[in-house]
């Protein structure tokens, strides 16, 4: 899939995050908890060196708990980072990241009122949420829009950490493949410039995999059909979005499942678990070998 999203304000947003990362002694990443993976800023892998780092599960309201406890466990044991899973509705665990983030600094023996953090996260993942329940104020305008934060701005929050917030931003490249339809579901990239249909029926032959049972419910299916198109005429006929020669609306069937996914109707989904990205990133790197091997035998 195709995502030409990049406005001007991204590559300014890219450059100066890798100019600040160095200088900062914490980094808080806002991911999304139904797509941990695809919603991770890669640049943090590569800057941070041993900055401390603090992985905010975000959304765990929508997200499937049990895949959900496993992201935080991979990760804790995994990466050197330290991963909590969060929801709006859990402000107090939102607040005790300010008590964990002192204690994550030991070797450094800073003052805590001189720690400067970083935040950041893709757009529309609850990044202004959360720092409004960091600083417990509104400092950050917040919507379900993506991109609605626009420039870097430094919050001072109650401990006294010094906090740079940064516009939501999301990579070019978007690889493997699935991340991009990963992220186009969740509404990180607007729906304007997302090839709407294409991105529902991957959520369809995903649900169908995967959540099969939600489907049976949300849409009143006796049967799983064997195709994702035979799922969106059965969706239609459900909706009522059927054109004439009975031929679902594609284009309505879509919004439909978009939207309650988004909404949280169809249950609580994750897009991907730990085991599905190591198949895919295995396979993306076993096919860039075989792509190098050909070269190199030309
Ligand atoms: N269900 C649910 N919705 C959430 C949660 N956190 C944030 N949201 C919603 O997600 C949408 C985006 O939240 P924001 O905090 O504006 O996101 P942002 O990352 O600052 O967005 P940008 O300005 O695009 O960078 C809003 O509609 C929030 O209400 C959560 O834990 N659960």
């Amino acid at each position: 899939m195709a995502i030409n999203w990049y406005p001007g304000h991204m590559h300014k947003a890219k450059k100066e995050i890798r100019e600040v990362i160095p200088k900062m002694d914490l980094i808080i990443e806002v991911l999304d908890a139904r797509l941990p993976f695809s919603s991770e800023n890669p640049m943090v892998a590569s800057l941070r060196r041993d900055t401390p780092c603090i992985k905010i599960l975000n959304k765990s309201d929508l997200a499937d708990p049990v895949v959900t406890q496993r992201w935080v466990d991979h990760i804790n044991s995994t990466s050197g980072m330290k991963a909590i899973a969060v929801n709006l509705k859990q402000p107090d665990k939102i607040r005790s990241i300010l008590d964990m983030a002192p204690a994550m600094v030991p070797e450094r023996n800073l003052d805590v009122s001189q720690l400067k953090a970083i935040i950041l996260g893709i757009p529309n993942v609850g990044k202004s949420t959360t720092i409004n329940i960091l600083a417990s104020r509104t400092v950050a305008k917040t919507g379900n829009e993506p991109a609605v934060t626009k420039q870097q701005q430094r919050i001072k929050l109650p401990n006294n950490i010094v906090l740079l917030d940064t516009p939501g931003f999301l990579w070019p490249k978007l690889e493997p493949e699935d991340c991009g339809y990963r992220l186009a579901i969740s509404g990180a990239i607007k729906n304007t410039v997302i090839e709407f249909e294409d991105v529902a029926m991957y959520l369809a032959e995903f649900m169908m995999a995967h959540y099969p049972d939600a489907l049976r419910q949300r849409y009143q299916l006796k049967e799983i059909p064997e195709s994702g198109i035979e799922l969106f005429d059965m969706i239609g006929q459900r909706r009522g979005c059927m054109r004439r020669g009975g031929i679902a609306d594609t284009h309505k069937v879509a919004e439909i499942l978009i939207n309650e996914f988004r909404d949280g109707q169809l249950g609580r989904i994750t897009l991907e678990t730990p085991e599905m990205i190591e198949t895919q990133l295995k396979a993306m790197e076993e096919s860039k070998a075989a792509r190098e091997a050909g070269k190199a035998k030309k």
